[in-house]
């Protein structure tokens, strides 16, 4: 069994990028648990959300995976001022970086346990339902497996690049960026996990969001590397979790929300995708695919339902053409409204 003992000397060797001293010389360790050998640590560090951040992340998990970590959870706060002087370092200036205005906008990554459960469909209406609610809304494609996002707001353009900035693309008052604008002619593309954690980096970093309420984040589904580099680059961000009805998709769902748990993440609700079919002539409900997943899964993770959809389509609208956009007068978008104003409550 892992001892807090071990963990401490592995982190004696790992440095304070911008203060050149050990974590532990610093005081920097706020708080370690262990449970199970695995590892959740806050820790205080003079500029957080800094690329350097994302080098002592790595330096941070191997050296304690090294002492035999099997997992390791991050969270990051700001060194207090007088520290910071303290230890002969300066208090950074803020910056315009998305990861420093983590006080502004909300995070919520949007996460499912396999594919084709509808999560993009959900990150796309959730985010253009609260628009339509007033709010600044933002979206990350980070699905790089199966960027959707572009085609399902019906986005023909491509962000403007002016030197090394990028300028999200508006859509329904939602500021947009996929990976998909950045690949060639729907090319697949093989991304090897650092390369991912960088362009995601690069997302938060060099685009140029306008004031942002809320950043959704349509994730890639499961609780691989992606996940994992969302959760230590923002600590606040908080999730949902997209599952079918299906005792299945529920069960393997709960694995997504079992990480979220383990990195301290809050869990906003579940969302039960394809829940029933309504007869449009006897309002009758059928239930296509099972009956209670979404249930057992928001008890599994001690949270709620926020959202039943049915099975259904949104009405063409050649004029304004997103293939996967709700309006709010069909039901279905009645029901997006109905959690985007949930969401908008859990995070007040
Ligand atoms: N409530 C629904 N009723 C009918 N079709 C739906 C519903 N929700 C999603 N779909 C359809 O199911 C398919 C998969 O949805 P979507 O791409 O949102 O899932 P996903 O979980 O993001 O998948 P992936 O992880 O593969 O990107 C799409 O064709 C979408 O239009």
């Amino acid at each position: 069994m892992l001892t807090e003992e071990q963990v401490l000397n592995a982190l004696k060797s790992v440095q304070e990028p911008h203060l050149g001293k050990s974590l532990v010389e610093l005081n920097a360790i706020k708080e370690l648990k262990i449970k199970n050998n695995m590892v959740s640590l806050k820790l205080a560090i003079s500029q957080p959300g800094t690329a350097e951040q994302m080098q002592l992340q790595q330096e941070i998990v191997t050296a304690v995976k090294n002492a035999g970590a099997e997992s390791v959870g991050l969270r990051f706060e700001k060194m207090s001022d007088e520290e910071v002087a303290k230890y002969g370092g300066q208090a950074q200036e803020e910056g315009a970086s998305l990861l420093k205005r983590q006080d502004k906008t909300n995070f919520i990554a949007v996460t499912s346990g396999k594919g084709g459960v509808g999560k993009s469909t959900v990150s796309v209406n959730l985010a253009t339902s609260l628009a339509r609610l007033g709010k600044k809304v933002g979206i990350i494609d980070a699905d790089i497996y199966g960027f959707s996002v572009p085609d399902m707001m019906g986005i023909e353009e491509r962000p403007k690049v002016v030197g090394q900035k990028i300028y999200p693309v508006t859509r329904f008052d939602v500021q947009v960026i996929s990976m998909g604008f950045f690949v060639e002619d729907n090319s697949p593309i093989i991304w090897r996990g650092p390369m991912l954690g960088k362009m995601l980096n690069n997302f938060f970093n060099e685009v140029e969001w306008d004031d942002l309420d809320y950043l959704i984040l349509d994730l890639p589904p499961g609780t691989g590397d992606v996940a994992l580099d969302i959760h230590s680059m923002l600590p606040t961000s908080k999730e949902i979790i997209v599952t079918t009805p299906h005792a299945t998709a529920a069960f393997v769902a709960a694995r997504a929300g079992a990480m979220a748990i383990k990195t301290d993440h809050e869990i906003l609700g579940v969302v039960e995708n394809m829940s029933y079919f309504e007869s449009k002539v006897t309002g009758e409900k059928e239930y296509v695919f099972g009956k209670g997943g979404g249930e057992k899964l928001a008890e599994e993770l001690k949270t709620e339902v926020i959202a039943q959809i049915p099975l259904g389509q949104p009405e063409i609208d050649e004029e304004n053409f997103a293939p996967s956009i709700y309006d709010t007068n069909h039901p279905i978008g009645e029901i997006y409204m109905d959690m985007a104003a949930k969401v908008v409550e859990k995070t007040k």
